[in-house]
């Protein structure tokens, strides 16, 4: 990409001399003419076509829905003769879903229609600008071979200068997007709120959050702090402004630590190396030794015996046989075990003393993660470097909580 950097400037100089040479200043600036205005029409075909994909997608999840509500209830819907009214429902989202899709279809068509009047405009622009000088006069004394390599190298100059300039804008493009590799997301005037209000919790919060650097997000309840994960993690959509993530979701990316813990069905293992377990569905005794250590680092090295080992199977539902804080320090134990580059943890030490709170805060900085926590307690403060305070009716704020 450097590489290209370098040289597409110079490509774009030399072939443009060239065409200038060739056809006059008439064939350089048609031909550059002819580059922004393809490419601006190409941008205003896309535009719309871009925020109805994601309307098809949405009104697709919406029917899918339908049909699993109905699976799932449809003794319910029997006992109530509901069929024809379910009917009418489900059917009145697939005729949204259709609609929609028809008018992607035809705003797709135009979008083909445009990109392929560019490319073949481009040739025969190169035999129009050639053409001018040709009828003025200025190669009458070329012998007809001359003119036809002329025109020939004319071609190849005019179609490999649009080429160059394309490539040059993409790289503009990339190089807009390019932020540190240590960046995990970066938000730019972001603006959301919760979708069934009209009111911005948040109004262009502009940060980055980047490796190294642990956030603490506070505000008062209701002020948008679990919705800005929603956000990061593309759940809810933002109303205006923009979040680039950078690095990948998922147990070596980033990785959610949600306010209430989530356990899986499946043994003590299972619970520890999940969502890793299709991966590796046979991790067998080789990882007994970690799970054994990440265990006992989170205080639960007695669940180990309560239960009868990390393979026992399992005829219990977790969520009675855990308390709320033993649930928070199993999920701690998954959170060691997969070792993300960024931990979100939402609340994720409620149920535990400040004391154990502090040690699992340690775990996870000396196992290398960035934090982004949320929380009430002040006692977190220490454990972050800049807290991001959500005040309310959009309003937020930024402090240092250590200095770098
Ligand atoms: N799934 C949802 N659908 C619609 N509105 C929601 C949804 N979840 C939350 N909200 C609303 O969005 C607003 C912000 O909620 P959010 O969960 O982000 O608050 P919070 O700051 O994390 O609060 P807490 O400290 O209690 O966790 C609230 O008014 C809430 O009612």
């Amino acid at each position: 990409m450097a590489s290209r950097l370098l040289i597409s400037p110079f490509t774009v100089t030399y072939y443009t001399y060239q065409c200038f040479n060739s056809a006059g200043w008439i064939g350089f600036v048609s031909i550059f003419g002819y580059f922004v205005v393809g490419s601006i029409l190409n941008k205003i075909l896309i535009g719309p076509i871009v925020s109805m994909l994601v309307e098809q997608e949405k009104l697709e999840g919406d029917f899918r829905f339908k049909h699993m509500q109905i699976r799932v209830n449809a003794e319910a819907a029997a006992f109530y003769r509901a069929g024809k009214v379910e009917h009418m429902r489900t059917d009145r989202r697939l005729q949204m879903l259709l609609s929609t899709q028809r008018s992607l279809m035809n705003k797709e068509l135009w979008l083909y229609i445009g990109v392929n009047t560019f490319d073949y405009l481009g040739s025969i622009l190169s035999y129009i600008v050639i053409a001018i000088p040709i009828f003025a006069g200025d190669y009458d004394g070329l012998t007809p071979g001359e003119l036809s390599a002329l025109v020939s190298k004319n071609a190849f100059v005019c179609i490999y200068l649009i080429n160059c300039a394309l490539r040059l804008l993409k790289t503009q493009c990339y190089y807009d997007s390019f932020v540190p590799a240590d960046t995990a997301f970066v938000l730019d005037r972001l603006s959301y709120k919760s979708p069934v209000s009209e009111e911005l919790l948040v109004k262009d919060l502009t940060l980055k959050i980047s490796q190294g650097t642990h956030m603490l997000v506070v505000g008062n309840t209701g002020t948008g702090k679990t919705s800005l994960l929603r956000v990061l993690n593309g759940l809810w959509e933002a109303c205006n402004g923009s979040v680039e993530m950078t690095t990948c979701f998922g147990p070596r990316g980033v990785l959610f630590l949600p306010q209430k813990a989530y356990l899986t069905d499946g043994t003590l293992r299972e619970q520890v190396i999940y969502p890793l377990k299709d991966i590796y569905p046979s991790s067998g005794s080789i990882d007994d030794e970690r799970i054994l250590k990440y265990l006992e680092l989170v205080g639960l090295s007695n669940l180990l015996s309560r239960i009868g080992g990390l393979d026992t199977k399992v005829d219990w539902n977790w969520y009675d046989v855990l308390s709320p804080g033993e649930m928070q320090r199993l999920c701690f134990a998954r959170l060691f075990y997969l070792q993300p580059k960024y931990a979100v943890l939402d609340e994720a030490t409620s149920a535990l003393t400040e004391e154990a709170e502090g040690q699992l805060y340690k775990a996870c900085k000396q196992l290398g993660m960035t934090l982004i926590s949320l929380g009430h307690r002040s006692t977190l403060k220490k454990h972050h470097d800049i807290m991001l305070r959500l005040c309310g009716g959009g309003q937020w704020e930024l402090t240092k909580l250590k200095e770098a």
